[in-house]
């Protein structure tokens, strides 16, 4: 039987399994690695396999949970022999190893639910409620999964069960601040790498990242060097255990230069506040010395900078991007959306609308005669009638609804959720108004009138075009009529 999904494209269960397969294998070594490198603790298998996992959902979508169970079960199995001598009685831990990666699928599931839910099965970073999400839903993942693997670690009853609750909180904010450095990191390196026919439930765009946030630049670079500064230290702190000084100062060097690098990001001002917090924490960091190990504080430092530098140069990318952004996306004369916004939001709509079986509606508006406006009252005149037009079609409209300039004379809405007899009711309410409303100019009062196509989304619509073609098609009855009216496309 083959898998098959809303949106993408037929998957042979052959190609669906090698792809668990290499899902898997990649978890049980990002595992490994982390269990080599961490030594002993158990309970940081769920630190950088969280980042992973976080990350492999967010740009495979739920299909890559199998291969997730798969190597979180292999790769618990390992931590517990790495952990636990190997007894007569290896049965008795494989309740907590099923437990184990059934619950951490969980809720990398439940952080699924959560990102679909707020950022409308799109992730775009350059909004604060989609940043926020992909935090909150990091957060969750983190604190659920070491939860997960201590509460596991006192289930089968370790002399040190009791002094790993005593770190919890501990761990709680390190893992978080460092599940979401390597998140962003991973996340960048699969969007890379994911494969087409898996795309239907990804939310994350690699190439709306690149241009919107400059990943390939700067970003990517400073995640990449954070990253890799945080994996040196925990090298360093692996072969020279002892030697706490070393790793101290290997500390305060790491979150200078993050500070000297978030400075020149700017804004400055938080730069300086995320660093002098940063230089507390390691001047505090000597009195905890005596109750937390080495590593705990090592981590926690890097990783707590490293998060407000990640922010830092998020919000500074965002700045940056914002006013290229609004200028790419925006009609110069009407200040609405462009052509090019439009497309790229209603193809993410017509996505989701055919994911969730939900309705959609287009209308395609072409102001009527217009050519006749332009002759008799010049350009000039043409224009302002195109610049009220918009005001006119923006007012009826909801915020949810999306009008453009199409092209010249032409406006397109996008209205999510609604079907072609609502979209009919709201373009007839733009027409009556338009039709009504005078522009002066030059001592004369001019009036437009316009004609309108509404068209909704169907099981037969492959694509957006052919949705819009619909539309057009329906406009173009309109126009056959008389103009100054709503045509529908019948289904
Ligand atoms: N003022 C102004 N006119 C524009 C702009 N873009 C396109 N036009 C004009 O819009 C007119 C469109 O004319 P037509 O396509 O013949 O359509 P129409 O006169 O509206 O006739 P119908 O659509 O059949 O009702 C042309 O004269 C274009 O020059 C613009 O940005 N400003």
């Amino acid at each position: 039987m083959p898998y098959q999904t809303a949106t993408s494209p037929t998957v042979s269960k052959k190609k669906y399994w090698q792809f668990q397969l290499v899902i898997g294998f990649l978890w049980l070594c990002v595992a490994v690695i982390t269990v080599y490198f961490r030594s002993t603790d158990f309970v940081t298998v769920a630190f950088i396999p969280a980042a992973f996992s976080f990350s492999l959902v967010t740009c495979f979508g739920r299909q890559a949970l199998p291969g997730i169970i798969v190597g979180s079960m292999f790769a618990s199995m390992f931590a517990l022999i790495h952990v636990v001598e190997p007894t007569e009685d290896a049965f008795y831990f494989l309740p907590q190893i099923i437990l184990y990666s059934v619950t951490h699928a969980l809720c990398f599931y439940m952080a699924h639910l959560g990102l679909v839910r707020y950022t409308k099965g799109s992730l775009k970073l350059d909004q604060p409620k989609h940043v926020f999400a992909l935090v909150y839903a990091t957060m969750a993942t983190s604190v659920i999964s070491t939860t997960i693997a201590t509460l596991v670690y006192f289930l089968i009853d370790l002399d040190i069960a009791q002094l790993l609750i005593d770190l919890f909180l501990l761990r709680w904010m390190s893992n978080i601040t460092g599940t979401l450095c390597f998140t962003l990191t991973f996340m960048t390196a699969f969007s890379y790498f994911r494969c087409e026919q898996f795309f239907d439930h990804a939310y994350i765009d690699i190439a709306y990242l690149r241009n919107n946030l400059n990943i390939d630049s700067r970003l990517l670079k400073i995640t990449l060097l954070f990253t890799s500064t945080i994996i040196a230290l925990e090298i360093a702190g692996f072969y020279i255990e002892t030697d706490h000084a070393v790793i101290g100062w290997m500390g305060i060097v790491a979150t200078l230069c993050f500070a000297h690098v978030a400075i020149k990001l700017g804004p400055s001002a938080l730069a300086i506040i995320i660093s002098t917090f940063a230089l507390l924490l390691i001047v505090s960091a000597s009195s905890l010395w005596g109750v937390y190990t080495v590593s705990e504080v090592q981590m926690l430092l890097p990783t707590l900078s490293i998060a407000g530098i990640l922010i830092l140069a998020l919000t500074g990318s965002i700045g940056n991007n914002r006013h290229l952004n609004t200028l790419a996306h925006t009609d110069e004369l009407t200040g609405i959306a462009n052509r090019r916004k439009w497309i790229s939001h209603a193809s993410q709509e017509f996505l989701r609308s055919k994911r969730y079986d939900r309705m959609m509606s287009i209308i395609l508006i072409d102001l009527d005669f217009f050519k006749r406006i332009n002759d008799e009252y010049g350009h000039d005149g043409g224009d302002l009638i195109l610049q009220r037009s918009a005001k006119i079609f923006c007012n009826q409209l909801r915020d949810e609804a999306l009008v453009c300039r199409y092209g010249g004379e032409e406006f397109a809405v996008i209205v999510p959720e609604c079907s072609a007899q609502h979209a009919a009711i709201v373009a007839e309410r733009m027409r009556e108004s338009l039709s009504r409303s005078t522009v002066e100019y030059n001592n004369k009062t001019l009036k437009v009138s316009a004609s309108f196509g509404v068209a909704e989304i169907q099981h037969t619509h492959a694509k957006l075009e052919s949705l819009i073609k619909d539309a057009d098609e329906a406009l173009y009855q309109a126009k056959h009529n008389g103009r100054n009216q709503v045509m529908i496309k019948p289904a």
